[in-house]
């Protein structure tokens, strides 16, 4: 049954995510008692003003080093699962004790991947977030790192925080960081650096901004960037502000909502900016009363905050440095948000162009259209969706002994080319990453000159990966010949099928590597 979160006209959601460094100081891990108070100021006068206000908070492992008198984060798992349990405790009462001095209810919500891989367990956590948000309550997020060990862990905050922000189908996430925006190269070095005020298709973001948020040593901008990826194909603006200035959220939202009102009456709207280059909000109220809608996203580029420069006719309160990343406009169905955000994968189905075509037609994913598996899953677990060119003499549709092989074996031609050096596979929320990072058993075989194979989704299976393995390149009325069952004619119904930049009508033809099955569709080869 879908999870609907019912809002007053004008109510919003905003989740603000507040990491360590904002939580507790880097040396001595004392709290940053202003910092979390303003947060409490902001939080409560949002909540006053009819909004609904989720925290992610960080700390509690820094709260623990303090609590035991440690200098410094320990190595070894079990101790920073036992800090982080002190920890936990004390944030929270820290939390619960700022808050209490403004009659403010709080509650705490620990999450694990493995709480929310159920979907009747996931749609748990958005009741519980649901009836709390409706009681007036804040719910304060933190992973369980207690029990999370690196299979189960979101990663890092800001994902949780992206997450939460999907499930509670908020309208802002806000990433509260030690840099008061993003800029187009390091500001540091590069005194011509722009700050950027809003992203309007993420996608388009160049690869050298987010590492200008790292190169400054802040750390963690691509988890940011990622988060913000995740959060806005759910639907949600994100932004990117300083984490010692909370007291600027209200105004941040407050511009948003104008530019989004303003956009939505004149498309060719400008921003107003000050001698300095700040953009400048058009009135100094916070009115958030009459909001309800996103801002949309309309064209793949990036605004820079400095060039544009307009005489304003009335003083205007200038609106803080922030980043501003707008939603998609077709935001991605709470299920399918699950599938791809919610479930961590377990292995890789590399499909062919002709499955690729069918899914976006609609159709649910067949085993004649399967190239080839990696890792290893069960039945209902959900894998990765990678496509790959099939090369002409790949196609092999009838079962044979030899096709019933768990590990089949390469073709001796082909292996003469291979590498078994990390391979990138691209995935549309992340850089590249390594091969190692994503297929844990038999790394696939690919010609060094390949092009990135690219993942374009996720889904759920009905069957296991030593299952897939016989029957890929089948069709679906031999599967029961080649397993002595049929479970279904499908490897995965569509409704169990979700593609990374939403639900869109037909998906464009990904950058493909190639992937030729053996004789008899055993051996794979990539070329
Ligand atoms: N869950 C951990 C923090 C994990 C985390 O991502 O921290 P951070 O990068 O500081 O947001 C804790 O409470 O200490």
């Amino acid at each position: 049954m879908a999870v609907h979160m019912r809002k007053q006209p004008g109510q919003l959601t905003v989740v603000i995510k507040l990491g360590t460094s904002s939580i507790v100081d880097e040396k001595t891990h004392q709290p940053l008692l202003s910092i979390l108070s303003l947060i409490v100021e902001t939080a409560c006068s949002l909540h006053a003003a009819g909004h609904r206000v989720v925290i992610v908070s960080s700390g509690a492992i820094g709260v623990g080093l303090r609590r035991m008198n440690l200098p410094r984060r320990p190595k070894h798992l079990p101790k920073v699962q036992a800090l982080a349990a002190i920890g936990q405790s004390r944030l929270m009462s820290l939390w619960d004790q700022l808050f209490g001095h403004l009659e403010q209810p709080i509650a705490q919500i620990l999450l694990t991947r493995n709480d929310i891989a159920d979907r009747t367990q996931y749609q748990n956590a958005q009741n519980t977030f649901i009836e709390l948000l409706s009681m007036g309550v804040i719910p304060i997020v933190n992973e369980n790192d207690t029990l999370a060990v690196t299979e189960i862990k979101f990663g890092d905050n800001d994902t949780l925080s992206a997450i939460t922000a999907g499930m509670v189908q908020a309208d802002y996430l806000f990433l509260m960081t030690d840099v008061d925006c993003l800029y187009d190269k390091n500001p540091r070095t590069n005194p011509d650096a722009k700050a950027i005020s809003v992203v309007e298709d993420i996608a388009e973001l160049a690869a050298d901004v987010s590492s200008a948020g790292s190169s400054l040593g802040t750390g963690g901008m691509s988890t940011k960037i990622v988060a913000a990826r995740l959060a806005t194909s759910a639907g949600v603006t994100t932004i990117i502000t300083k984490s010692s200035k909370p007291g600027n959220i209200s105004s941040i939202i407050a511009h948003a909502e104008r530019q989004r009102k303003a956009s939505m009456s004149s498309r060719n709207s400008v921003t107003n900016f000050t001698e300095d280059g700040v953009p400048i909000a058009q009135t100094s109220a916070l009115d958030l009363q009459e909001s309800t809608h996103h801002l949309s996203a309309s064209t793949s580029i990036l605004q820079d905050q400095q060039p544009a420069r307009t005489s304003s006719p009335q003083p205007e309160e200038p609106v803080p440095l922030h980043t501003c990343f707008l939603p998609i406009s077709n935001p991605i169905r709470d299920r399918y948000f699950w599938i791809l955000h919610g479930l961590a994968p377990h292995g890789t189905i590399y499909i062919d162009t002709g499955a690729w075509t069918a899914l976006s037609d609609k159709a649910g994913l067949l085993p004649v259209g399967i190239v080839d598996v990696d890792g290893h899953f069960a039945q209902q677990e959900a894998v990765r969706i990678v496509v790959v060119k099939r090369l002409s003499s790949s196609h092999s549709p009838k079962p044979t002994s030899t096709s019933m092989s768990a590990h089949p074996p390469t073709t001796p031609g082909a292996a003469a080319h291979a590498v078994h050096a990390p391979i990138p596979i691209r995935h549309p929320l992340s850089h590249t990453m390594s091969s190692s990072q994503i297929i844990s058993q038999h790394p696939p075989q690919y010609e060094q000159h390949n092009p990135t194979p690219f993942e374009v989704g996720r889904a759920v299976v009905n069957y296991s990966a030593t299952e897939i393995r016989r029957i890929k390149g089948l069709h679906s009325t031999q599967i029961s010949e080649a397993l002595g069952y049929a479970d279904s004619e499908y490897v995965a119904l569509r409704e169990n099928i979700a593609f990374f930049g939403a639900e869109r009508s037909r998906p464009t033809t990904p950058n493909l590597g190639e992937r030729r099955a053996g004789v008899n569709g055993e051996g794979v080869e990539l070329h």
